[in-house]
């Protein structure tokens, strides 16, 4: 069906701590463009899937390909193509935002007129116009967010990896970003977006992939998942995961993150 070839290829992944196994064998294929949603309890697995194909785990068994470069042999190659917004960062407090994305920038190799121009831009279409060189430690967690999801952008990585880019955000900076994942992904950005707010998953997604106990156990587009299993896509989780008797406390969780 598809004529490209996948631009993240991932052929039976297993990742153990000591003796215990949190991947247990996943295989996917994922093209440019697909905005693919990453849900599962708790625990699932799916914060070591990201930090493999984000390079941050190395010790893994099986065989990652991303945009036809080997994880394991060609990481910076990788890396460089990629932006990342991980579940919990650290941002340099004493710097101002546009100190820190022109230090990102440069590790990426970029020109500081254009790293300057862009977090510009960036910053001010996240409603950060007034920040731009106020030092950070005074800002609060959803402005903070923004940067990290400016730093993540700033190099114009194919590929775009967010674990909960929106906790912390208010609800405009939220529709923004949402916006921002379609049109990216109408660019031909590929976007692998892990949450737990099935709402927003649902809108965004494409595809959506999800895990319990290192395994996937339901890949496919929300009407596809919708025709099989149920509903909505709380109640596909609840019942694939196995708890079907518990939707109250999958919806506590899910609402914790609200
Ligand atoms: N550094 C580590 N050492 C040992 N076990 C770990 C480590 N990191 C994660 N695990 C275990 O691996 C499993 C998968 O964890 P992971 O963080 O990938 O889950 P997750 O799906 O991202 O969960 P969450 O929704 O809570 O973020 C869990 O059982 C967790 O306890």
């Amino acid at each position: 069906m598809h004529q490209q070839d996948p631009i993240i290829h991932i052929q039976h992944l297993h990742k153990h701590y000591a003796s215990k196994e949190v991947l247990k064998g996943i295989d996917l294929e994922i093209y440019s463009g697909e905005v693919i949603g990453y849900i599962g309890p708790n625990g699932a697995g799916k914060s070591t899937t990201v930090k493999i194909l984000t390079g941050l785990i190395t010790d893994f068994e099986g065989s990652v390909t991303i945009d036809g470069n080997d994880l394991r042999s060609d990481a910076m190659a990788i890396k460089s193509i990629m932006g990342y917004v991980p579940e919990n960062a650290e941002l340099y407090d004493v710097l101002t935002p546009v100190e820190y994305l022109d230090f990102v920038g440069k590790l990426y190799g970029m020109e500081e007129g254009l790293i300057i121009e862009r977090a510009t831009k960036l910053l001010t279409a996240l409603g950060l116009a007034d920040q731009l060189h106020k030092r950070m430690d005074t800002f609060s967690k959803g402005m903070r967010q923004k940067v990290l999801l400016v730093s993540a952008i700033i190099h114009n990585p194919k590929i775009l990896i967010l674990d909960e880019p929106l906790s912390g955000l208010d609800a405009n900076a939220v529709i923004t970003v949402k916006e921002l994942i379609a049109r990216l992904a109408k660019e031909g950005k590929t976007i692998f977006y892990c949450s737990h707010m099935m709402d927003v998953v649902e809108k965004v997604s494409n595809r959506i992939l999800l895990i319990n106990e290192g395994a996937i156990v339901a890949n496919g587009s929300f009407e596809q998942l919708k025709q099989e299993h149920g509903d909505s896509l709380e109640h596909i989780f609840t019942k694939l995961t196995g708890q079907d008797d518990a939707t109250d406390s999958a919806s506590q969780i899910i609402s914790a993150f609200e």
